[in-house]
């Protein structure tokens, strides 16, 4: 039995947290069993690079966070799949694509930090205007140095994002970019429900999930 892994990803303010949250519920009320989770993680090693970002820069930043993400695969994301549960996952590789590269580290350095890390079966990226992403991240509070930045740089961070997602479809990851526009999280939410439907219902392993305790309704 092997579950799903998700992933949402974008710019700060974009809605990642939101849509992940609404979204976790609404294929729980479905029956599915789900796990939210997040990166950087609520651990030691994750909150020091969250809240860290003026204190560690490049290499070092590129490093923790592949550390921390390498010990959440190991303790959470990887033993939530062989129970059959489906991982949503607010950021992963994206960012790290996205913000080591802001940070000067080379693309093929973090392409090769990142080379054990878990393919996630589909790769949501979020993207919308870097304006209004922005704003509400400033009104929500800002703790990270890339976040600091007007809306130049909240333009260029949204630029790479949609750079990144044409990476990964390249690198053979199946990439699903959606943009937010001035919907509301429960219209992102039904729109999205589309691709994550698809990749439940797609054979093989899924079959496996909709037809064992993978599934509340069905446990
Ligand atoms: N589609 C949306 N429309 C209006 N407000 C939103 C939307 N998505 C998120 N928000 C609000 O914007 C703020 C930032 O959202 P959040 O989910 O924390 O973004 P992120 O995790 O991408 O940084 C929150 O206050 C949230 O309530
Ligand atoms: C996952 C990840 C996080 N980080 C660091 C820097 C980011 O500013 C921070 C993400 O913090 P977070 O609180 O998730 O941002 P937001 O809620 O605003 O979207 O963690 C990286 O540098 N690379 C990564 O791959």
């Amino acid at each position: 039995m092997s579950g799903r892994f998700i992933v949402v990803d974008g710019p700060s303010g974009v809605g990642k947290t939101t849509i992940t949250a609404l979204l976790a519920d609404s294929l729980a009320a479905e029956g599915w069993l789900v796990h939210p989770t997040k990166e950087p993680t609520r651990t030691r090693l994750g909150q020091t690079a969250r809240y860290g970002t003026d204190d560690y820069h490049g290499l070092t930043l590129a490093c923790l966070v592949a550390a921390d993400r390498y010990q959440h695969l190991e303790t959470e994301i990887r033993p939530a799949l062989a129970a059959g549960q489906i991982v949503l996952c607010d950021r992963y590789l994206a960012t790290s694509l996205v913000l080591q590269r802001l940070d000067g580290v080379d693309p093929t350095f973090i392409w090769d930090l990142n080379s054990l890390a878990d393919r996630p079966d589909l790769t949501i990226v979020l993207t919308g205007d870097p304006n209004r992403s922005r704003s509400r991240a400033a009104a929500r509070g800002i703790h990270s140095r890339f976040h600091r930045g007007g809306v130049d740089a909240g333009r260029r961070e949204m630029e790479l994002y949609v750079e990144v997602s044409a990476e990964l479809s390249e690198a053979g990851f199946s990439v699903h970019v959606h943009d937010v526009g001035t919907q509301s999280p429960g219209e992102v939410v039904a729109a999205l429900l589309d691709p994550v439907r698809a990749l439940l219902g797609h054979g093989g392993d899924a079959q496996a999930l909709t037809g064992s305790d993978a599934r509340i309704s069905e446990s």
